[in-house]
């Protein structure tokens, strides 16, 4: 074989199985061996850009007489070639001054070339360069040697479009990579017949193996938590057998103790004798989402139960209401309790806030209850506040709620009590004794119809029915600055007035037999009437504490009575607590709450009715002066005037 045909046949030979990286390489050195077997001053390679439109040199060898091509831009310095290979043709030019095309003829001679010849570089029908030898001088290019390099440039255009190719995986690689790590994504490729698994640095952290220690199938499945082995081995072998997709949630136990949850999508793939070849897979960790799920199903459970828990309350609840309400049946027979009640059936079906005002002990809190109950309402329970009993400090958390936090040994949330009324009544009993700042707030929920816990801004809508109560003459507080004048005109949209049991003393005889059959029945005394020197007695006596000094009364001579005829003996007023002088044994045996009132009562006495400060009735008695003031409205016990 002449010299130049061997070189050629050496050269392709090179490029078969050439790693991509050292084809320019290889191409470099091979147009040198072309150039000086043949005498050719310059060999240069050319390729196109990405876009198609336009091209420049990436390969170039040059003898001294000539310098190397330094085209930027073949479109524009030589149009000429760039139409010929485009064309997918073959351009031979013996002398350069012959060219007709003055711009290619100008810039040839610029980089001084006299001869040329340019091979198109075509790759499945697309041109992706040209490669070019150049003379210094002008000269002839025998057909042998044009079919020769025609070859050979077919040659470099495959390795050439071979290297683009590895190019453009590795970087599809490199960026599925990325994607994967920014992902967070752990990827693995199981080679079954091999039993090896490979995998990125992010799957060997998930499955908490060492960088470099070599992974097999059996390693994999011992780092599944036991419980959870079986199944995944099973959904391999599903794959496996056909099924090809794998997904599976397990636990990994890492060699450090902890356990990660894992999620792990895999496809399997077969190989050409039809039996599985590899498993290529992702896996992420799902460890916080699992214990997400876990905290929320828990959560779930324990609001379920909470559920469970507020029925059965409800219904308990709902029980002691209806037996509460048994025993406090509204007794009457008065023209006035009858107008009260009539303004009661009116007011009930809507949901008109109402104020209830009456001495202590008239019956307000049973009036308000009948309320309730007479209204659509009934079906939840009435929620009640007692406003002089809760401290100042404590009042607005317990009304309006608190998240944990809000303040200083708040370590709870505590839903307060208007959210508990929510679609149902509040009972604000003695609305007098709010402070002004909780009587503001007050308002505002009423005026908007939703609240704000104490420590979050956030609103809370609300549908509740207010009924407020006070013995005292809100008018006379909000005349001397106690009261807020806007929440006083909010609450009084519907008045009732309960008179005292001295004005309404029809109500006597109803309210004497009703306590006298309660009691009989709950102590299991056979009484049968009551004498009538007693009630006629009972109709005497002015009842300064009203119908709770009455049922008192009752209760007690129930107690002491027995036969079937009862006796009832009045206090006398020197000995009523609110004359001022009471006396336990003067009355004789009496219940707790006498004992309770008479002893208050002479600790107010001896301190002047001061209740407050040092030496006062409630530092003497040892009780906070809130809880000795609702005390002393509990019992009926009134500074005498
Ligand atoms: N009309 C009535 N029929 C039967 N019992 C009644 C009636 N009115 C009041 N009572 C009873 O009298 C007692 C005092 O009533 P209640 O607590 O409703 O009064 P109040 O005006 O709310 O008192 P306070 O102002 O001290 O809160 C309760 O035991 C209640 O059951």
């Amino acid at each position: 074989m002449p010299h130049f045909e061997m070189l050629l046949a050496e050269l392709s030979a090179q490029f078969v199985n050439l790693p991509s990286d050292r084809v320019d390489g290889v191409i470099n050195a091979s147009l040198q061996r072309i150039a000086e077997t043949l005498g050719i001053d310059r060999a240069t390679l050319g390729e196109v850009t990405a876009d198609g439109q336009d091209g420049f040199v990436t390969h170039c060898y040059a003898k001294a007489c000539i310098p190397p091509n330094k085209v930027q831009s073949v479109m524009t310095e030589v149009p000429l070639v760039m139409k010929t290979l485009f064309a997918g043709e073959t351009l031979i030019v013996r002398d350069v001054a012959d060219l007709e095309e003055a711009t290619d003829r100008e810039n040839f001679l610029r980089y001084g070339t006299r001869a040329d010849l340019v091979f198109p570089l075509i790759v499945g029908g697309e041109l992706r360069g040209g490669l070019a030898f150049s003379s210094a001088t002008p000269r002839d290019w025998p057909e042998r040697v044009v079919r020769g390099l025609r070859l050979i440039a077919d040659v470099f255009a495959n390795a050439l479009a071979r290297r683009r190719a590895d190019q453009a995986l590795r970087e599809s690689e490199a960026q599925m990579r990325l994607a994967a790590e920014a992902a967070q994504v752990g990827l693995w490729v199981w080679d079954i017949p091999g039993d090896t698994l490979w995998g990125t640095d992010r799957a060997r952290t998930l499955y908490g193996m060492a960088a470099d220690a070599p992974v097999t199938i059996g390693l994999f499945l011992d780092r599944l938590v036991p419980e959870d082995r079986p199944r995944v081995e099973r959904a391999i072998q599903q794959a496996l057998a056909g099924g090809g997709t794998y997904r599976e949630e397990y636990r990994i136990r890492h060699p450090d103790g902890q356990t990660r949850w894992i999620c792990a999508t895999g496809q399997c793939q077969w190989g050409g004798d039809g039996r599985p070849g590899r498993m290529m897979g992702a896996g992420i960790d799902i460890t916080e989402r699992k214990q997400a799920e876990t905290a929320l199903r828990r959560a779930l459970a324990e609001i379920q139960t909470l559920k469970d828990q507020l029925q059965q309350e409800n219904v308990y609840l709902r029980r002691e209401i209806e037996e509460h309400q048994g025993a406090t049946r509204i007794a009457s027979r008065s023209d006035s309790m009858r107008r009260v009640l009539a303004q009661v059936g009116q007011v009930a079906p809507t949901p008109a806030s109402v104020l209830i005002t009456g001495e202590t002990g008239t019956g307000k809190e049973v009036l308000a209850t009948a309320l309730h109950e007479a209204s659509p309402r009934r079906g939840r329970a009435m929620i009640r506040v007692n406003c002089a009993a809760i401290p100042a400090a404590l009042i607005e958390s317990e009304l309006f709620g608190r998240e944990k936090g809000a303040y200083t040994g708040a370590l709870a949330r505590q839903i307060g009590r208007f959210e508990l009324a929510d679609g149902s009544t509040l009972f604000l009993d003695e609305v007098g004794e709010l402070p002004l700042e909780a009587q503001a707030k007050l308002l505002r929920v009423l005026q908007e119809k939703e609240i704000e816990r104490l420590g979050n801004p956030r609103p809370i809508k609300v549908d509740v029915r207010l009924i407020a109560a006070t013995h005292r003459d809100l008018a006379r507080e909000v005349a001397a600055g106690r009261f807020r004048e806007d929440l006083y005109y909010r609450l009084n949209v519907f008045p009732l007035h309960l008179p005292p049991l001295r004005e309404r003393r029809d109500d006597l005889p109803p309210l004497v037999e009703s306590f006298v059959e309660e009691f009989a029945k709950a102590m299991g005394k056979p009484i049968e009437a009551v004498a009538k020197s007693s009630l006629k007695a009972l109709l005497n006596y002015p009842w300064p504490g009203n119908i709770r000094e009455l049922r008192n009364v009752i209760e007690r001579a129930v107690i002491l009575n027995s036969g079937s005829l009862l006796r009832i003996e009045p206090p006398t007023l020197a000995g009523h607590p609110a004359a001022g002088s009471a006396s336990a044994a003067q009355a004789g045996p009496a219940t707790l709450a006498e004992v309770e009132r008479s002893h208050i009562l002479r600790v107010l006495e001896a301190t002047g009715w001061r209740v407050r400060g040092a030496a006062g009735a409630a530092e003497i008695l040892g009780l906070k002066p809130s809880t000795l003031e609702s005390r002393m409205l509990k019992l009926g016990i009134r500074r005498p005037v």
